[in-house]
């Protein structure tokens, strides 16, 4: 198993609106999605579009966010997590575990917000960064 190209960096904010428009008006990067609920995953998301990637500003959404404690600690924000795409999210799964990584939560891919299976692997086993491997989209059952 090897990582494919990097679909997004994760950026935690208190307020995804906000942080949006910072990146139109610092970076002219205008390309961004209408802000979406997951409440089932804990955040509020707007993807801002660059040539080659997308920034995922995340907003924490309940009491149970995974991304609060990160908020308590950065309350301005700051960078989160980098997504990178694999060819088939089981084996990478497998893999990950074969190679000596804790995969985070039951370790089941679930649906992430962009709508195919995700997995995030614990940053103690990542030198200090939160991975998330996503299923390619378009590629592999799932
Ligand atoms: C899936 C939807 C969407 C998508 O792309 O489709 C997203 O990406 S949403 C992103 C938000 N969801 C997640 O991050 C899910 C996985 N994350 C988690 O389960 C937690 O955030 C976890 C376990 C990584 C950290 O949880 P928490 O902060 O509550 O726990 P601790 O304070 O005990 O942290 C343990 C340890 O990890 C360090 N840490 C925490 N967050 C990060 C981070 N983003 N990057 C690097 N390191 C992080 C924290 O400082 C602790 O370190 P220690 O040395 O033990 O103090
Ligand atoms: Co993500």
């Amino acid at each position: 198993m090897k990582i494919g190209r990097l679909n997004h960096v994760g950026v935690a904010t208190p307020d995804v609106k906000a942080a949006a428009k910072t990146y139109a008006d610092l970076y002219g990067a205008t390309d961004a999605t209408e802000a979406k609920d997951f409440p089932h995953l804990g955040v509020r998301v707007v993807f801002v579009s660059v040539p080659n990637m997308q920034i995922e500003l995340i907003e924490p959404l309940g009491a149970d966010s995974p991304i609060h404690k990160f908020l308590e600690k950065n309350p301005k924000g700051g960078q989160h997590h980098m997504c990178f795409e694999v060819s088939d999210i089981v084996a990478a799964r497998d893999a990950m575990r074969e190679r000596g990584a804790t995969v985070l939560g039951t370790g089941e891919p679930y649906i992430g917000a962009h709508g195919v299976p995700v997995i995030f692997v614990h940053p103690k086993d990542t030198g200090g960064v939160l991975v998330e491997l996503m299923q390619a989209p378009g590629e592999g059952a799932h």
